[in-house]
């Protein structure tokens, strides 16, 4: 498919009003997005887990306007919110020509998250993912008929204009996005994995370490322009590469093992590119590492398969098979709440993708 494919042209004018509305999750990479071309192509393909506590709720009210400009107020957690509005602007100018009825009408979104937003648990995944989806089920008030297929790799492509990890957030478990060598895919949109899942990954969880609530200091916008010269770029993008060939074996496998070491190594892979990148930064803190270390600890002692995984913040993430759920969470309670902002955390395992409310 191309971009092409993905124009409205035409629609149903006489629509005076309506409202939809959508929830969407967040996602945790397993080999992760880090530099994009133009147009949120990703240098190197990602692939991640869909979750299913931490989510978006959003509701569209779409009423017919005069005016040609764009125009929407946005209410975030019950309140007028301008901080957003920038980056839901920019989302409307790239995918206008795909939803050409974006000046016919006044929206006013209403949303809302279950998790922090902008530290490092994708927000802009969950959220603009489900603006996505309101556009995509206005769409169909407006009289466009697609088969189901159609309708999700849409709401992803828009999704990726508007944030690039959230074009994973649509569906789940598991999601590719990026063109490979190993599994079906596209840069344009994100596909469910179309490999083997070996029982040990049904089901896993992810219990969120809150280290830092607040919003971090360098966006993940910012951080994919540094990898635009960046010293590595070359063999980092190809890494990625091979990462995923080598988990897409692992998921059929079922090799914990390996599987920890392939996500651990992407993490810091990624916090190491922005330790490296001119200018360079540092998201992690002191409390990150206290933690990876004691979950290091933790899995060498009890013979476990718990590991971690990071986005771009501070807060861990930690990845553990349903079978050890009741031992791990006595470990966060015991020992790691200790290193989290107030003793937050928040227990989330792996869901099935977007739902219409
Ligand atoms: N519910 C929402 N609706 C619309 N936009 C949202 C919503 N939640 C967050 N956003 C947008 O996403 C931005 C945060 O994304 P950003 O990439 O900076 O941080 P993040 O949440 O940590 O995500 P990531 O882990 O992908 O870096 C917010 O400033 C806001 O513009
Ligand atoms: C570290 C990451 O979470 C980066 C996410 O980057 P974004 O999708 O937030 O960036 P933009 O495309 O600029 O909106 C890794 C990942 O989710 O793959």
């Amino acid at each position: 498919m191309t971009d092409q494919d993905f124009i409205l042209k035409s629609y149903n004018s006489n629509v005076e009003s309506g409202s939809v509305k959508w929830s969407s999750p967040s996602n945790i990479a397993l080999v992760k997005y880090w530099g994009k071309r133009k147009n949120q192509i990703p240098e190197n393909p990602s692939i991640s887990f869909t979750l299913s506590n931490c989510k978006t709720i959003t509701e569209v009210t779409y009423t017919k306007k005069t005016s040609s400009e764009f125009s929407f107020d946005v209410f975030f957690e019950g309140e007028k919110n301008e901080a957003f509005k920038p980056k839901i602007q920019t989302f409307f100018e790239r995918i206008e020509s795909y939803v050409p009825f974006l000046r016919d009408y006044h929206f006013n979104i209403e949303t809302s998250n279950t998790f922090p937003h902008s530290s490092g648990i994708a927000s802009s995944a969950s959220g603009m993912s489900a603006l996505a989806l309101c556009l995509m089920s206005i769409e169909e008030d407006l009289g466009v008929d697609y088969a189901d297929d159609y309708f999700n790799r849409k709401a992803s492509f828009l999704a990726r204009l508007g944030s690039g990890s959230a074009c994973r957030s649509i569906e789940g478990e598991l999601v590719v996005w990026g063109k490979n060598r190993s599994t079906e895919s596209s840069d344009l949109f994100g596909v469910r994995f179309d490999g083997d899942i070996h029982s040990n990954f049904k089901d896993y969880q992810d219990a969120i370490l809150l280290v830092d609530k607040g919003e971090k200091q360098v966006s993940s916008t910012l951080g994919h322009k540094l990898m635009y010269g960046h010293p590595f770029a070359k063999e980092r993008f190809s890494q990625a590469h091979d990462n995923l060939g080598k988990l897409k074996d692992i998921l059929s496998s079922g090799d914990l093992k390996e599987f920890i070491k392939i996500v651990e190594s992407e993490a810091l892979t990624l916090h190491a590119m922005m330790m490296t990148s001119m200018p360079y930064f540092i998201l992690m803190k002191p409390n990150t590492l206290e933690i990876i270390n004691r979950i290091w600890k933790f899995r060498e002692e009890n013979n476990s398969n718990i590991c971690f995984t990071l986005d771009a913040g501070a807060n861990v993430h930690v990845l553990f098979p349903k079978a050890e759920e009741s031992k791990v969470y006595d470990f966060i309670k015991s020992e790691l709440v200790a290193y989290c902002q107030k003793g937050h955390y928040i227990c989330d395992s792996v869901g099935n993708g977007a739902k219409r409310l």
